[in-house]
């Protein structure tokens, strides 16, 4: 059928925003804002809402998707709503870009991927579009992840990402939900979330392996210390940029990287934000071993599977010793941590820093 003559039918419009509604993957906000603007414009026309305060960041962003519409026609829209639905369920329900063998697949996840297979659970961050930035629901299923991998019968555990990052860190649209008790509310709850997530990290009881596959910012980074081999491709980068952010240091890292590249090296990456090479994180002791990104995936499996045929309760145990004398600093370092950040979220800096972030005026 010539695409110009198709028009959608009030049906057809109905039937999209059912299939909307039923997608299983999240497309994304710039993809929901367009949907959103094309579903105001076939039902109410050109852009009606007075334009919201520029700290009204979500609402904004929704005027400005709507306003750019202009005066496009209703039934033009409507048509627009029908294709751009259907080619998200056609692209979003199909592809995935792990490797095979996902026996055992975990369900129930809607930010990861979680499989368990010849004694090695892996988990892995899976929100590529989004460069796998970390949402509160990813916070919150990595924590269920880890709790139910430190039970199962798998002798290691491995996180790695989906996609060409490894990990874009905190997600910064992690600012915009304001709870009726404020931004301070937010800070409050976002600090003990925070604070649970990190313990997670250093109450894992078998050995945790970080399968860096592309770059890592932010909180990706950080945990690295608290990992107990760190195996990263060529093309991984490592990126702490909190000081450009109005944030400063957690994952324990203010403890954690000057252990391991004493405060000189430490200082360059945590306040001035330098990015590392994998090359570089490799010689300052944060990571273990780089792997050319043409063989990352088949050289650390091998070596992985190895691992996981060694006794379990050995490796358990060694872990133990190696770790457990640390615990304890670990958690007031954390604790520590969490509350000066509570107070950082709350400045004009990290505000300032965020909203530019958003608005598309700054990237790391
Ligand atoms: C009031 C208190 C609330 C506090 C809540 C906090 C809870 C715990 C906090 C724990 C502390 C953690 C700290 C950190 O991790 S700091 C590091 C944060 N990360 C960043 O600053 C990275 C930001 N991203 C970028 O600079 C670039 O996106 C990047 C260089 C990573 C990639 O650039 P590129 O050009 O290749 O790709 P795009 O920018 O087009 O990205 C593709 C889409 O992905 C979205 N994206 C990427 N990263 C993030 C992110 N961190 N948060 C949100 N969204 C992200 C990007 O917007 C694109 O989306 P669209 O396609 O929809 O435009």
């Amino acid at each position: 059928m010539n695409r110009t003559a198709m028009r959608a039918s009030q049906k057809d419009f109905e039937n999209a925003m059912n299939q909307v509604k039923l997608l299983k993957k999240d497309p994304g906000n710039e993809v929901k804002l367009k949907l959103y603007a094309l579903y105001k414009q076939a039902t109410e026309g050109p852009c009606n809402m007075p334009k919201p305060g520029v700290f009204d960041l979500i609402n904004k962003a929704k005027w400005d998707a709507w306003n750019t519409l202009g005066s496009l026609p209703k039934e033009t829209a409507r048509q627009n709503y029908v294709d751009l639905a259907s080619s998200l369920s056609s692209s979003l329900e199909s592809s995935s870009q792990v490797e095979p063998g996902t026996d055992r697949k975990s369900t129930g996840y809607e930010t990861l991927m979680v499989t368990s297979e010849d004694g090695i659970t892996k988990i892995t961050l899976n929100r590529p579009a989004k460069k796998n930035a970390i949402n509160v629901e990813m916070y919150h299923e990595i924590m269920r992840a880890l709790k139910a991998a430190s039970k199962d019968d798998s002798s290691i555990t491995v996180l790695t990402g989906n996609g060409d990052y490894y990990s874009s860190g905190n997600d910064l649209t992690n600012f915009t939900d304001i709870p009726p008790g404020g931004v301070e509310e937010k800070a409050k709850n976002s600090a003990i979330l925070l604070r649970e997530f990190v313990g997670c990290f250093i109450d894992f009881p078998k050995p945790l392996i970080a399968m860096v596959n592309g770059p890592a910012v932010g909180i990706s980074v950080t945990i690295l210390g608290l990992f107990d081999a760190v195996y990263a491709s060529d093309r991984a980068t490592f990126h702490t940029p909190f000081s450009h952010l109005g944030q400063s240091p957690e994952g324990c890292s203010s403890y954690t990287f000057l252990k391991i590249m004493g405060p000189a090296k430490a200082t360059e990456m945590l306040v001035f934000g330098k990015k590392l090479t994998a090359g570089e994180a490799c010689a300052q002791g944060l990571v273990t071993e780089v792997f050319p990104d043409s063989t990352f995936q088949k050289e650390v499996w091998t070596r992985l599977k190895a691992f996981a045929k060694l006794p379990p309760n050995a490796m358990r145990i060694s872990k133990e010793v190696i770790r457990n004398r640390e615990k304890e600093k670990l958690h007031a370092v954390n604790a520590e941590e969490c509350s000066v950040l509570q107070e950082r979220w709350l400045s004009d800096e990290c505000m300032n820093a965020v909203v530019n972030f958003l608005s598309r005026k700054s990237k790391l």
